[in-house]
């Protein structure tokens, strides 16, 4: 049986990867890392720690679904405190330094990150990049909604999507991406790339990609209805990732697209 391990088991996502490991033939939930403490029901034998280091020394794969701080001490224990396990990244909202250490620790242990687990969003990206290369002409403008409650914006997804369709059209997103208008802002100029969110409810994560021309437009939507779709994910890259050598994995590699 693999072991997982999981960063951020009280949260919303955390929560329910406990649940899918509970009729898993191929995992079992070994350790849980607790940031403060959990009222959830765990398998028995189940290990329940605030130390990370207790967290890797337990689990053959850590699925991490949490923060970007949290993310920081989990990779920080990898490049510096010389832990040795497989990771499944998933948290977004990462700075650029810890998108660096993140690549650090991919040359020392296999990592898989991803900023969607969904399959419907990992072709979303393929297709999104197919459409933005094939209609260079038209607009691109990218609207995520979630939840009410999510700290991050624009989310992971979004900025992946618009990665995506910047590097087919041979762009830089930093110089391209735009996060509102208001005001007298003057005539959309052609490359920019707006990524919009809004948030409300109870929305599980809905992203549209907008191809917009003279005549035509194209919108391209994936919306998850249920939160355990990353959950399942998670879980099924995390089977896949455990027996890899070190390297930074896509979902597409796990997936084989
Ligand atoms: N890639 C993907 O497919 C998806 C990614 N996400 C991302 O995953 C992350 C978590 O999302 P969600 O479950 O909704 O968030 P929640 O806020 O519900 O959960 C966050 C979890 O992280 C823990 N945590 C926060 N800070 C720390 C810390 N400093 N040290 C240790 N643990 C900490 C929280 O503990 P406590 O409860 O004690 O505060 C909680 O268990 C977000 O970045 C989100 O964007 C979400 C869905 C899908
Ligand atoms: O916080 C969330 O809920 C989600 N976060 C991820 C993101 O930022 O893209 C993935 C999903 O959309 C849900």
């Amino acid at each position: 049986m693999i072991k997982i391990g999981i960063l951020g088991s009280t949260g919303r996502v955390g929560s329910l990867l406990i649940d899918d490991l509970k009729n898993d033939s191929e995992a079992i939930l070994s350790c849980v890392h607790v940031f403060d403490k959990i009222e959830k029901v765990l398998p028995d034998d189940t290990v329940v720690t605030n130390d990370i280091n207790i967290l890797f020394d337990e689990s053959d794969v850590i699925i991490d679904f949490s923060s970007p701080v949290a993310t920081e001490e989990l990779l920080s224990a990898v490049v510096e405190g010389g832990k040795r396990k497989a990771l499944v990244i998933a948290t977004t909202g990462l700075s650029k330094h810890q998108q660096n250490l993140l690549l650090e620790a991919s040359k020392l242990v296999p990592i898989l990150y991803a900023t969607n687990m969904s399959l419907g969003v990992a072709v979303l990206n393929k297709l999104v990049a197919l459409a933005s290369k094939t209609l260079r002409d038209f607009d691109i403008e990218i609207v995520e909604q979630h939840h009410r409650y999510k700290v991050d914006s624009p989310s992971g997804t979004a900025l992946t999507l618009a990665e995506h369709a910047a590097n087919a059209r041979e762009l830089d997103l930093d110089n391209v991406r735009i996060s509102g208008r208001d005001g007298q802002i003057g005539a959309r100029t052609k490359d920019e790339i707006a990524v919009m969110a809004l948030r409300g409810g109870d929305i599980v994560g809905r992203h549209t990609v907008g191809l917009y021309n003279d005549g035509e437009f194209l919108e391209l939507n994936h919306t998850a209805t249920a939160r355990n779709t990353f959950s399942k994910g998670a879980l099924k890259v995390a089977k896949w990732l455990v027996k890899k050598d070190a390297n930074l994995y896509s979902i597409n590699d796990a997936l084989g697209l």
